[in-house]
């Protein structure tokens, strides 16, 4: 059976590209989402979110009108959920978003249609989203009830970049975890409507925990980094020389150190590991703390090389400018959510007695949780008149600069462009 419609469910950084990327296709694809004016946005061709060469994309599929947004789901064949899937207190994944989701597409389900979980999720949410539907649906049999079900469920998580989502979306493999044989091949059918990467199959559980895996494997990776520059600044060693030696070596390929790991995944989703598994997932707790307790190590860096221009330049601490390159939670783009980079400079900005500036070449307006106590400056200003520089995010912009131009003695650089 052929998808005619493809419903979309949570039209964010991942369902909407997914959303047009199907429509490109030439498939009719209905975007829901709970966010009315992100609906609107959508249906006057345009989007609320940042990603390169998605505005084109969306922007001719809603002219064909082959995509269309809506705040309520309707009958499709197949449904694809991408809502966010964050913890609460206590490192705790929270499932409410998926909840919500499962039971507002349940009354528009009939048989033979196929229903996928796209969202980041903890190991068993695929069954526990089985059950919800079920609940909902107790007039169709579903994969957990029978071999020969009416509604096919499967597992398939994203592992696009943001900034290349709309290259990576297409070309990467795709994990696809079916709650049976028959679902993954449903799943996969699905996916090669515009899929240039092979589609694998397995099953829910191994799919939900392959995602977890990759971006666990990269955050003990980055905390190996990061723990090494803790070393090498005791030492007196230059981190960002020693990786480059160590990574001379064919079998060796260390991360680089920053001022901690942002964004909403890498910085998540090992905690669905350690949440299920505590007493055994002692590394990948281990690696979220050390990447977490980043900031504040940078922030005592900064104090000590404020001491010493203190002591150097006779001046008071209310004297002296303290500027900040780059907020953003990685280089060459303008997304501040879970920004390690912001993390930073708020703490800076609150202890700090002088003035804090803040360059970011990606914003034009200081975001609110610094405006108290920080001001947004040009490049130029920060490298003519602060006195200590702090370097967080290394923007093309700030790679750029020349190396004549930074004249202070004092500057604290997490992520070693001027070593
Ligand atoms: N952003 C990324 O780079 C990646 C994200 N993921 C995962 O994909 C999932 C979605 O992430 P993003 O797209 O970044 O989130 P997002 O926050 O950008 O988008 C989620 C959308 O879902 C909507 N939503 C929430 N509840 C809803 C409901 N009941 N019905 C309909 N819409 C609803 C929200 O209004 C929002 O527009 C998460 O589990 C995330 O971990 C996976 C790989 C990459
Ligand atoms: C395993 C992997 O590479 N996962 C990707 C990741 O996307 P994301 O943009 O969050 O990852 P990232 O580029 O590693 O950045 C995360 C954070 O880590 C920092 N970072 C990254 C690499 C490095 O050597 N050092 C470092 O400090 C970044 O500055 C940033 O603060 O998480 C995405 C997701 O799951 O949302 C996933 O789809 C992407 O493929």
């Amino acid at each position: 059976m052929s998808f005619e419609t493809i419903s979309i469910i949570g039209l964010g950084y991942i369902g909407l590209p997914t959303a047009a990327v199907f429509a490109s296709k030439g498939k009719k694809v209905v975007g829901v989402d709970i966010n009315a004016r992100a609906v609107e946005t959508i249906n006057r061709g345009e989007i609320h979110i940042i990603e390169p060469d998605l505005d084109r994309v969306v922007h001719d599929a809603v002219a064909r009108g082959d995509l269309r947004a809506t705040t309520k789901p309707e009958a499709a064949e197949a449904f694809l959920i991408a809502v966010p899937t964050p913890f609460r207190d206590e490192h705790q994944p929270d499932l409410r978003f998926v909840k919500a989701a499962a039971e507002s597409i349940a009354p528009v389900l009939k048989k033979g249609d196929l229903v996928i979980l796209e969202s980041t999720s903890p190991v068993g949410s695929t069954e526990q989203m089985a059950e919800w539907l079920a609940a909902a649906r107790p007039d169709l049999r579903f994969p957990q009830q029978s071999e020969a079900p009416d509604i096919f469920i499967a597992y398939c998580p994203e592992r696009v970049l943001p900034g290349q989502v709309m290259v990576e979306l297409i070309n990467n493999d795709r994990v696809i975890g079916g709650m049976s044989a028959a679902c993954s091949a449903r799943a996969s059918e699905l996916y090669r409507i515009f899929l240039k990467g092979e589609c694998v199959e397995t099953n829910a559980r191994t799919a939900e925990m392959c995602k977890l895996t990759e971006n666990s494997f990269r955050d003990v990776n980055i905390a190996f980094a990061n723990e090494l520059s803790l070393i090498c600044a005791d030492q007196g060693i230059n981190v960002w020389e020693l990786i480059a030696l160590a990574n001379r070596h064919p079998r060796v390929n260390i991360l680089q150190p920053g001022p901690g790991v942002g964004g909403h995944c890498i910085a998540v989703d090992p905690w669905f590991i350690v949440a299920q598994n505590p007493e055994l997932a002692r590394l990948i707790r281990t690696a979220r703390e050390v990447n977490d307790a980043k900031p504040q190590w940078v922030l005592d860096q900064v104090k000590k090389a404020l001491a010493d221009c203190l002591v150097q330049t006779g001046k008071r601490a209310s004297e002296l400018t303290i500027a900040c390159f780059g907020l953003a939670f990685k280089p060459n783009i303008d997304d501040l959510r879970e920004s390690p980079a912001m993390g930073v400079a708020q703490l800076i900005a609150e202890w700090h007695s002088g003035a804090t500036w803040v360059v970011e070449p990606n914003i034009t307006q200081i975001p609110s949780a610094l405006a108290e106590h920080a001001t947004l400056v040009a490049c130029e200003e920060a490298l003519n008149q602060a006195d200590l520089l702090v370097m967080l995010v290394d923007h093309h912009a700030f790679r750029a600069i020349d190396a004549a131009q930074v004249t202070q003695s004092w500057i604290v650089d997490t992520k070693g462009v001027w070593r």
